[in-house]
């Protein structure tokens, strides 16, 4: 039995629901399907999301923007035509819109959530309804009564272990099941969505509840390429890559399958292969436990900007016991998550995104940080990019590192910060984000030098 998750892009418009549907049908052995909210039908096109981000932020007690609202229903509409489904099923659609913003209207939060989450919801009804036009035994299946409870974290939900036991009795259920993607429901009764780009995140989870054989990832692109293919003219393409490596390109920038979809599976071993909705006969990417190693230390590099270093100055600071903890205690209690913390005697870095310091807090952490510490200096750099450079194959190679800052130097990259993690399948660079794209494009000749098609 196999899971197979559609994105946004799969499921974009009638053309390629109609793929998805011939895919599924091709497989009796795809039985839970999985879909996103429709994606870009081209590259100027806006997702669903973000209408529907744009709705909740639209409405007040005056009413809400009738022109993102009827964008939405657009979306659906030429959707449900396109296949000849039902007109009933686009006034359901648009009543149950309706019915959100009535029951949510003074709940920012919730009513954002709820919003967002009737973008998979209502994908997977037309789905179902395509499916059973064609004949099929489909169902939809609710994340409700999927079973997938999490925890009640507007926007950041994560699932909680209780969840797979329910899960897995979907085993049990005839036909195919079609479960909308990015959300589920905590012990408080609250619809809560997963991170963006979270149906991966769906996908992972049901594949381990229902203890698959393969958790296919269907996307728009042949497969995982060493380095994004939109830095980088023809990439090389990956066969293999295992769950720790796509794990930490995941979180720095391979915006292909999200970081925290690798945790449920991983846990039970469940090869993932992201495939090409567009190109199914493309053999794709399989994410595994482990891979054979070859001569080739690096798989991958990443990249993401967004970054901040606050530069904190204490002179015998080395001396003072605490100082590190009480400063983590600062950002702990401001809600700030960092990633990474270079030091020297007397001085260290938080590196962390930015976006974390808006809205005032900058001030307050600074204050908080001058007044609680008595530092001698505090300062700021933003506009920052980490660079990972990523493979298993690191720990057993001498002089990567050499070749990555040589590479940088010629790129004309300052670099602020280097960070290799212990265990040694990763190497972190902190560079000026203005230089990202040019060191990204040095570090691709001088790890991946033979422009071949297929690595590893
Ligand atoms: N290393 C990478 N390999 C392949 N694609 C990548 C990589 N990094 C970023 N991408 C981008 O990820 C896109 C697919 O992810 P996403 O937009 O989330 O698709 P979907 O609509 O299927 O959810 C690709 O079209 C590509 O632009
Ligand atoms: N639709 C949601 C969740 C998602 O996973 O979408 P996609 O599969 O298009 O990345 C988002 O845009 O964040």
């Amino acid at each position: 039995m196999k899971v197979a998750k559609f994105g946004g892009s799969s499921v974009a418009n009638a053309v390629q629901y109609k793929k998805v549907a011939n895919i599924i049908l091709s497989d009796a052995e795809r039985k839970a399907v999985v879909v996103s909210a429709p994606g870009k039908r081209h590259s100027d096109d806006v997702k669903t999301t973000d209408l529907l981000i744009n709705l909740a932020t639209s409405i007040n007690e005056n009413g809400y923007d009738e022109a993102v609202f009827n964008a939405i229903l657009d979306r659906y509409k030429e959707i449900i035509e396109g296949l000849t489904l039902d007109d009933e099923l686009l006034k359901s659609i648009s009543d149950s819109l309706q019915e959100i913003i009535s029951l949510y209207r003074y709940d920012e939060e919730r009513l954002l959530d709820a919003l967002k989450s009737s973008g998979e919801d209502n994908n997977a009804k037309v789905m179902t309804a395509y499916l059973v036009s064609l004949g099929q035994k489909a169902t939809y299946i609710s994340p409700k009564e999927a079973g997938l409870i999490v925890t009640d974290e507007p926007g950041n939900a994560q699932i909680l272990p209780e969840a797979y036991e329910k899960v897995a009795e979907l085993r049990n259920r005839e036909g195919i099941l079609v479960i909308p993607g990015f959300f589920g429901y905590s012990y408080q009764g609250h619809i809560v969505t997963f991170p963006r780009g979270g149906s991966d995140i769906t996908g992972s989870i049901i594949a381990a509840g229902m203890n698959a054989v393969e958790y296919e990832n269907f996307t728009d692109i042949d497969s995982i390429y060493c380095v994004n293919p939109n830095m980088v003219k023809n990439p090389c393409a990956l066969k293999e890559i295992t769950y720790r490596e796509m794990r930490e390109l995941a979180y720095s920038g391979f915006s292909i399958f999200h970081d925290e979809a690798l945790q449920p599976i991983f846990q039970k071993g469940i090869p993932v292969c992201v495939k090409n909705t567009n190109h199914p006969e493309a053999k794709g990417t399989r994410i595994v436990l482990e891979r054979e190693l070859n001569e080739e230390p690096v798989i991958g590099i990443a990249s993401d900007a967004g970054f901040c270093s606050v530069n904190i100055t204490k002179y015998l600071m080395n001396r003072e016991l605490g100082f590190g903890r009480r400063l983590l205690a600062i950002l702990e209690d401001e809600g700030i998550l960092y990633e990474h913390t270079p030091s020297g005697i007397d001085n260290l870095s938080i590196i962390l995104r930015e976006h974390q310091l808006d809205n005032g807090k900058e001030e307050r952490v600074f204050n908080r940080i001058r007044q609680e510490l008595l530092v001698d200096n505090v300062n700021i750099e933003r506009n920052l990019a980490m660079i990972m450079v990523v493979g298993e194959g690191m720990k057993h190679a001498v002089g990567i590192a050499s070749k990555a800052t040589q590479a940088l130097v010629d790129s004309g990259s300052n670099i602020k910060m280097i960070n290799q993690g212990s265990s040694e399948v990763s190497m972190v660079f902190g560079v000026d984000g203005d230089s990202v794209n040019r060191a990204v494009n040095c570090l691709y000749n001088v790890y991946f030098p033979v422009q071949e098609k297929t690595f590893q």
